[in-house]
């Protein structure tokens, strides 16, 4: 570092403190890259701001913008020089071809001046001031981003469009009440702006039907709800306005999926249109998937043959109680049966249904008599979703189980699992048990009686009950 500053100073003469200050918030800005929303040299005019009619003319703005002009021989030696500095903006080239040269346009709040550029390089590149100039810039509607033109226009003190989903073609809002004058230019925007958007809903209502699909509002584009998406690789199809689906939980599908094997057994009770199931049968498990929802299970059947693993699963179109008391009893009693032989196994139960799975939990109370069931059999480890709303969600989600079950769980308590936070409060949660031969055969006797283990009274039971609610 000494012999640095000793040939440096022997060599040439200290800059001048402006050009240090410039250095320096060029060495800043290249760690940082400038965002143009900074400072509202380049956001769009303030104007715009509380628009409910997209007017995209009213966007047209004039801007002096820092510029190099360079012969065309030099620009790839110059550009590397600048890299960090160019402007960038959307539909906006840096580098653009002016009077057999190249003009490359900088951004204006690192580069106010000559002196704001690395000059001793470019310099050696035969670039002087001489090539330095200001000049004006029409910036238009094109030139911001979705989130530029909405930070720019939706009330400033106010939360603005956090966060939407994308299925497909389809872009799915839940606006607040403060943004709902603003629900059609918000909608114009995004299907504007987003690449392939041709359709933009708002959640009208909360899901509160039997088939959970979302109540949607057209607020702009083509009422065309089939949509074709990807969840982890695995290609799905099916009508959006019909049918659950929520991008929100491709993470949980996937640490599900992941735990499977091939062979394995899965048993899908609320399968909707195959997240769990599709990808487990394509990996080779062997899938009963079942849906209440007769579209869900059409949709389910298509996304089987079309991810072509028709062969791993056979589809249901009942209510969870029945396919559980039927159809999953027999597959697993027949399987328990001629399972001698196999490889081992694991079985699994998903039942993503977190407003009311927990309720169907006692249909697996004395489902076998003890003398149907066998030995030794693998027993089905289940993984039950459930809301709660409060302050300790994750004892809630256990106290909800365990009094749907009628049993305290203790070893067979694999993990209580959070999913995802759904509102200020409210929290999705799995909870994974395994079965035992006392549930499966012990039937439920007092519904809603909680377990004893925890020591509490028949009136203290009472009480607790008032406060654990599937919600
Ligand atoms: C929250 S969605 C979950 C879908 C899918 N498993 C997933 O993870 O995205 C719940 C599904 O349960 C279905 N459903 C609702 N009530 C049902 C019932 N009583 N029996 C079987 N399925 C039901 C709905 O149609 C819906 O597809």
């Amino acid at each position: 570092m000494h012999v640095f500053l000793l040939m440096f100073s022997a060599v040439t003469r200290p800059p001048p403190l402006t050009k240090i200050v410039n250095l320096l918030l060029v060495s800043k800005r290249l760690r940082h890259y400038y965002r143009n929303m900074e400072s509202t040299v380049l956001s769009p005019p303030a104007s715009v701001r509380g628009m409910r009619e997209l007017q995209r003319a009213e966007f047209q703005k004039h801007v002096q913008i820092p510029r190099l002009r360079v012969p065309e021989s030099q620009v790839q030696r110059v550009i590397p020089l600048v890299k960090k500095l160019l402007l960038k903006m959307e539909h906006l080239h840096p580098v653009r071809a002016v009077e057999n040269q190249r003009e490359i346009l900088l951004h204006p709040i690192p580069v106010k001046n000559w002196e704001s550029l690395p000059t001793a390089e470019l310099e050696q590149q035969q670039v002087t001031q001489e090539n330095f100039s200001h000049a004006d810039l029409e910036l238009t509607y094109e030139n911001w981003s979705a989130n530029e033109i909405l930070k720019s226009v939706l009330p400033e003190n106010e939360e603005g469009l956090s966060s939407f989903s994308r299925i497909g073609h389809i872009v799915h809002l839940n606006l607040r009440d403060h943004l709902l004058p603003y629900k059609q230019l918000i909608g114009e925007v995004l299907r504007d702006k987003l690449p392939n958007c041709r359709t933009v809903v708002n959640k009208a209502a909360s899901i509160d039907n039997t088939y959970r699909n979302f109540q949607l509002e057209l607020i702009c584009g083509e009422p065309d709800y089939q949509v074709e998406t990807k969840e982890n690789g695995v290609p799905f199809e099916f009508d959006f306005s019909k049918v659950y689906w929520n991008p929100r939980l491709s993470t949980e599908h996937e640490r599900i999926v992941n735990i499977l094997k091939p062979n394995d057994v899965l048993y899908d009770v609320f399968a909707g249109v195959g997240p769990f199931s599709v990808p487990a049968a394509k990996k080779r498990c062997k899938v009963l998937a079942n849906d209440l929802n007769p579209v869900s299970y059409q949709w389910l059947q298509h996304n089987a043959k079309r991810n072509k693993c028709l062969t791993h699963i056979k589809m249901f179109n009942k209510d969870g109680r029945e396919f559980i008391l039927k159809d999953l009893r027999e597959d697993l009693l027949e399987r328990w049966r001629t399972s001698a032989a196999a490889e081992p196994y694991n079985i699994h139960i998903t039942m993503n249904l977190p407003a009311m799975a927990v309720e169907f939990l006692d249909a697996f109370r004395g489902l076998y008599t003890p003398e149907e069931l066998p030995e030794e059999p693998s027993y089905p480890l289940v993984h039950v979703y459930s809301f709660a709303k409060g302050e300790n969600t994750k004892g809630l989600v256990q106290q909800l189980v365990e009094s749907n079950l009628d049993a305290a769980l203790g070893d067979e308590l694999q993990g209580i699992s959070f999913v995802r936070n759904v509102a200020p409060n409210k929290d999705m949660y799995r909870v994974s048990f395994r079965l035992t031969r006392t549930l499966l055969t012990t039937p439920k006797q007092l519904l809603g009686k909680r377990p004893c283990s925890t020591g509490e009274t028949e009136e203290e039971q009472a009480v607790a009950a008032t406060k654990v609610k599937c919600v």
